[in-house]
């Protein structure tokens, strides 16, 4: 499909003489990354492992451009070792300065790039609320937050006007990742240049302006909130910046680091796709003028059952029902608000027996095992293993019992050894097809 008539316009008087270039890059074909899981392993020792070609994102330290195919079904994919992410993606949650032991909201989070993102960010310390207003696309937030091995987040399905007053001045860090136009989406994704005809930025900014208020409201004297779109639009991008300033006398806009390419103004940087290696988008740095503090706690032993551990930081144990969950321990009472998860789902305890869940074993490394199967990625029984299948042991040096399952010595689920059988304990849901 063509582009909007009154989008070309409004792209004319953007760009000026650029606006050719942009036209003609529409018609080279798009660019693809994915972002290194660093909460389960660092770059170094990633790219030492991996065998495909990959160059680097010039914006972000964790973010590569690959050219093969593959690789959403590899085995380091299931081990939640990367994470597919548009190039220009990663730019909003990599200027947010999150550090451990931070209190971070993800406001508009599925289906959970960013969210994985940030929670790297907070190797573990702290908590990370994600919160997306549809309740279908947190499905998909939280299998993301399992499959990174994140054990410090709740994920919530809210409007923000809801998590506004509960959350008032908690949080040190806020993305919010509006909904909008998508205009950076027209070369990736065409069927965008439809519906831009019928919700377009004179929709978006009234929600955007919205949303943005109910984030700032909920950031901590001192804190500091990335404001991110995928669309070019002045009137989704700067007039919503603009209006938060008139809102809120105590904020301010800091400039974010300069990449080859960008498009740097008073309200933020822009991504064009004729001018860096990537689709598009607007990234805003926030902050809240103050101070205020916050303390690391230690990561201690939460849970242990049956040779298997989980570490976290400032955690409780919770049962509901048969679920028992490690839960980060906040001091909000979210009762009235939907909670799909709140931390990490351990298992299930059924009185004589407990089933590990496939999110422990995400959230693991190979030294919370006692008992470890070690399958190089090479090893046809990898496959075999996340096909669901039973798989021998040959001369491996396991017990039996529960064992958790490696690959290249990251965890891929659980099995439990008989003899030289491993009985494949990955539940249906987490089977690859
Ligand atoms: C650009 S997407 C977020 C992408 C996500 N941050 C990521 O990196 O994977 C915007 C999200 O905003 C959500 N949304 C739509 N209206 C909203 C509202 N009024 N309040 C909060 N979230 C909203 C949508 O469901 C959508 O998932």
């Amino acid at each position: 499909m063509e582009l909007p008539e009154s989008y070309q316009q409004e792209m004319k008087q953007l760009l000026k003489e650029e606006y050719p270039d942009y036209l003609s890059a529409l018609h080279k074909p798009a660019l693809h990354a994915l972002r290194i899981n660093t909460l389960k392993i660092s770059v170094p020792d990633f790219l030492a492992a991996f065998p495909y070609d990959l160059s680097p994102v010039p914006w972000c330290s964790t973010s590569f451009y690959y050219h093969q195919d593959g690789i959403t079904t590899d085995p380091y994919d299931y081990a939640g070792l990367y994470y597919v992410q548009e190039p220009s993606a990663s730019l909003p949650a990599s200027v947010l300065p999150v550090e451990p032991g931070d209190k971070v909201l993800d406001l508009c989070a599925a289906p959970g790039g960013k969210t994985t993102q940030l929670a790297a960010k907070l190797q573990g310390q702290g908590v990370l609320i994600a919160n997306d207003i549809s309740v279908s696309r947190c499905q998909i937030l939280l299998r993301a937050l399992e499959r990174a091995g994140v054990k410090n987040s709740i994920v919530t399905s809210a409007a923000p006007s809801q998590l506004s007053d509960l959350f008032a001045g908690w949080f040190d860090k806020i993305l919010v990742d509006a909904p909008c136009s998508g205009e950076g989406m027209f070369r990736k994704d065409p069927a965008m240049r439809t519906s831009w005809l019928e919700k377009g930025p004179d929709y978006y900014a009234p929600l955007q302006k919205e949303i943005l208020a109910n984030a700032v409201h909920m950031l901590k004297p001192g804190g500091r909130l990335v404001y991110s779109t995928c669309t070019f639009s002045i009137k989704e991008d700067e007039e919503v910046i603009q209006d938060a300033l008139d809102r809120f006398c105590d904020l301010h806009v800091v400039p974010v680091p300069y990449a080859d390419g960008f498009v740097q103004n008073a309200y933020g940087t822009k991504l064009f796709p004729h001018r860096i290696k990537g689709e598009g988008h607007f990234v805003c740095l926030l902050a809240k003028d103050g101070s205020s503090e916050k303390h690391i706690e230690k990561q201690d032993v939460a849970f242990a059952k049956d040779g298997m551990q989980v570490t976290a930081d400032h955690a409780q144990i919770r049962r509901i029902k048969e679920k028992i969950l490690l839960e980060p321990d906040i001091d909000i009472d979210l009762h009235g608000i939907r909670v799909l998860r709140s931390g990490l789902l351990l298992g299930e305890d059924k009185g004589k027996q407990f089933a590990f869940s496939q999110p422990m074993a995400m959230a693991m490394r190979e030294e919370d095992a006692e008992n470890c199967l070690y399958l190089s990625r090479k090893d046809e029984r990898v496959m075999r293993y996340l096909r669901g299948e039973t798989i021998d042991i040959h001369d491996e040096p396991v017990k039996p019992g529960w064992c958790l399952v490696c690959v290249d010595h990251n965890p891929l689920g659980f099995g439990k050894v008989t003899g030289h059988i491993l009985k494949n304990k990955l539940s249906s849901s987490w089977v690859m097809h």
